[in-house]
């Protein structure tokens, strides 16, 4: 048969079937054929050329799944592996169809890519009709679309099956997806493929529960005992009290099974309502201690409901902070990174993809608002990298002279320009040389040194100003920027090609308004403080750890920084208290943390004015004290001398004496 009859044949069996809706075995097939027709106003004939994202849409989608990703590796290559002896390509898309994992034979590139079985391609339903991975995405199973279960007639040569991955709390993760362009007629040819997909669908989904769910035990239950071990087929996370956190699929099911739905998509019921002993008919220290009380580290438990004979092992936790990256236990190397943050979820997410790609050989670009540590990152990256023992050279593209700029960065030869030292000068760039070079504030690169950069990341090599021969350089840059590069690329301001040569991948800070961890952080800056003043003495009473806590920071960590400087540059004695903080900060302590003065959004620490309003804290403090300085010296851990000086210093007044004057 032709192809364009097989097509108009393809076309007929759809209007039939859907005129005609038998509810068969192929009952998904048709649901996603009306989808096609009466939600996306698809056309079968119509020409259906696949549809790649843009590169950056596609780094975006990349640095999303990114930990499945990282996860998925070494399943999605055991996969190919095993397929590519039968002419399969492997997909993995993440949960919106875009193609993040691609392995083909390279020979046949042209015809992946003129497929869209590649990188990049988006097989959402409602782009590329009826098709495994989009059809998988709707309906939420294991599929194959085979020939003309596909909605375009473009399509119908293809076999493709996919199977879901879903997250530990029920939500779609990704699709997995092996695809051929030639296979026999029959669809039941595929029931192998169905069988292979389904099984590494869950074997990533199983990693991916059992990565994100290290730091706690996890329960393993089989109905086998010979199998439980290997085959681990319900993985339950529990808390050290037995309360339920998170479970796999097939652990979600057999907990509904035993009438204890979890909250998943549409679920109300929180997790966290049950215990392990509202499942298994046992103590929980029966539990936590199954490898005490069994040889081969196997238990065998009821269930409370249907009384059934499960065998059960437990994974005790690792330890929960430990950035995924390390590479052996007691690796020191990381500890400049792990310093960075404390339990933060953002942050932990950020060291982890650090940690990873510390030792790559790619540029990293740093992107977070000003003041969130930018520079401290990257000075970590460094330290943590083999790169430690070479330089690290710092240059702030926004605070050089731009008539400067080049000289720096490439140098000159001597006597190239007037006013040039006569000995010439090594630029930073080649200062750099075997070690990270950090260009903080990228985005404010001038145009023309942007080209020239751009040649010495694409050469690795300096041509230093007056030079005839460019000097070889191994670098490693991260560059650093708060401002939107997409922006400045569409508006002409940056080039498109500089950037991604500088993102080889992107670590994103979150603001210190957002971070979990401010107490660490404010810990960690006062130690840094007090060793950068040479003493060690000094502590932070509790009130003032308070009021800097309760303090809503905006994004900046200097200001935090400066609001510890400026405490224990006042502070008597060896102890921070609340009334060394600066005034705004004793005012949101003193009122509701809510009530915060103006922001200086970039600039320093409002609030040390020297004339006092009416509603400065200190002024508020005494009225409420009747203008008994003891009372408010007592509140705010001062002592008298400071409270009158603090009143001369602001042009306080007390009624009593403003008659007198
Ligand atoms: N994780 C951290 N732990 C302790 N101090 C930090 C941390 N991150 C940043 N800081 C401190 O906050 C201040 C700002 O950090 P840094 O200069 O690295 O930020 P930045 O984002 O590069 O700033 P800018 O946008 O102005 O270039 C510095 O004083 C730094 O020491």
């Amino acid at each position: 048969m032709s192809t364009a009859q097989a097509q108009r044949e393809h076309v007929e069996t759809i209007l039939h079937s859907l005129d005609h809706p038998d509810g068969g075995e192929d009952a998904v097939i048709e649901r996603s054929w009306r989808r096609c027709i009466d939600r996306y106003g698809l056309d079968p004939t119509a020409p259906s050329p696949p549809r790649y994202v843009p590169d950056r849409t596609l780094r975006e989608h990349q640095d999303q799944a990114d930990a499945l990703i990282q996860v998925a590796r070494a399943g999605v290559e055991q996969l190919y592996r095993q397929v590519t002896p039968l002419d399969y390509v492997v997909l993995l898309t993440d949960a919106r169809g875009i193609a993040v994992q691609f392995l083909g034979a390279s020979s046949a590139q042209y015809e992946h890519q003129r497929t869209g079985l590649y990188l990049g391609a988006d097989w959402s339903e409602e782009h590329a009709g009826t098709c495994a991975v989009g059809t998988c995405i709707q309906e939420r199973v294991p599929l194959t679309c085979h020939h003309s279960d596909h909605f375009s007639a473009h399509h119908i040569r293809l076999t493709c099956t996919a199977a879901p991955v879903f997250d530990p709390d029920g939500q779609l993760l990704a699709v997995l997806d092996i695809s051929a362009y030639r296979s026999p007629e029959s669809k039941a040819s595929q029931t192998f493929a169905l069988q292979v997909v389904k099984h590494y669908a869950r074997m990533i989904e199983d990693a991916y529960f059992l990565q994100r769910y290290s730091g706690y035990h996890i329960v393993c239950l089989d109905r086998s005992r010979e199998f439980v071990q290997i085959n681990r087929r319900y993985l339950i996370a529990i808390e050290e009290d037995g309360t339920l956190l998170a479970a796999n699929t097939a652990g979600r099911k057999l907990l509904r099974h035993h009438d204890l739905p979890l909250a998943g998509p549409g679920e109300a019921r929180p997790f966290r309502a049950w215990n392990i002993q509202d499942l298994l008919d046992a103590e929980i220290n029966e539990v936590l201690d199954i490898q005490r009380y069994s040889d081969d580290g196997v238990r065998a438990f009821r269930t409370h409901r249907h009384r059934e004979l499960h065998f059960a092992t437990l994974l005790e936790p690792k330890r929960r902070r430990a950035p995924s990256g390390q590479p052996r236990p007691g690796d020191s190397s990381l500890a400049p990174l792990e310093a960075l943050a404390d339990d933060d979820p953002a942050m932990r997410d950020t060291l982890t993809r650090a940690a990873r790609l510390r030792n790559e050989p790619i540029n990293l670009l740093v992107v977070g608002e000003t003041g969130t540590g930018k520079e401290r990152m990257a000075r970590a990256l460094h330290d943590s990298s083999r790169r430690r023992d070479q330089p690290f050279v710092a240059i702030n593209c926004a605070a050089m002279p731009e008539s400067l700029i080049e000289s720096e960065l490439f140098g000159y030869e001597p006597g190239s320009f007037t006013g040039a030292n006569s000995k010439g000068m090594k630029g930073l760039i080649a200062q750099a040389d075997g070690g990270t070079l950090f260009l903080d504030e990228i985005g404010d690169m001038p145009l023309q040194l942007q080209t020239r950069l751009l040649r010495v990341l694409a050469e690795q090599e300096v041509l230093p100003i007056g030079a005839s021969r460019p000097v070889k350089v191994d670098l490693r840059v991260v560059a650093a920027t708060h401002r939107d590069l997409r922006t400045l690329i569409d508006a002409g301001r940056f080039r498109e090609d500089l950037f991604y040569r500088l993102n080889g991948a992107s670590l994103r800070l979150p603001p210190l308004r957002e971070r979990a961890d401010q107490g660490y952080l404010i810990r960690r800056l006062f130690e840094d403080l007090q060793a950068e003043r040479g003493e060690s003495q000094s502590r932070l009473r509790g009130d003032a750890m308070s009021a800097l806590l309760a303090y809503p920071w905006p994004g900046n960590i200097r200001e935090l920084h400066n609001a510890l400087r400026y405490a224990l540059a006042t502070c008597e004695g060896d102890e921070v208290v609340v009334g060394d903080l600066p005034e705004e900060c004793i005012s949101s302590h003193l009122a509701h943390p809510a009530a915060r003065p103006a922001e200086t959004p970039d600039g320093p620490i409002a609030g040390h004015s020297a004339v006092a309003r009416p509603q400065d804290p200190l002024h508020e403090a005494l009225r409420r004290h009747r203008w008994n300085i003891s009372a408010v010296a007592r509140e705010l851990g001062l002592s008298r001398p400071t409270i009158y000086r603090r009143m001369k210093r602001l042009g306080i007044t007390p009624p009593h004496q403003q008659d007198a004057l």
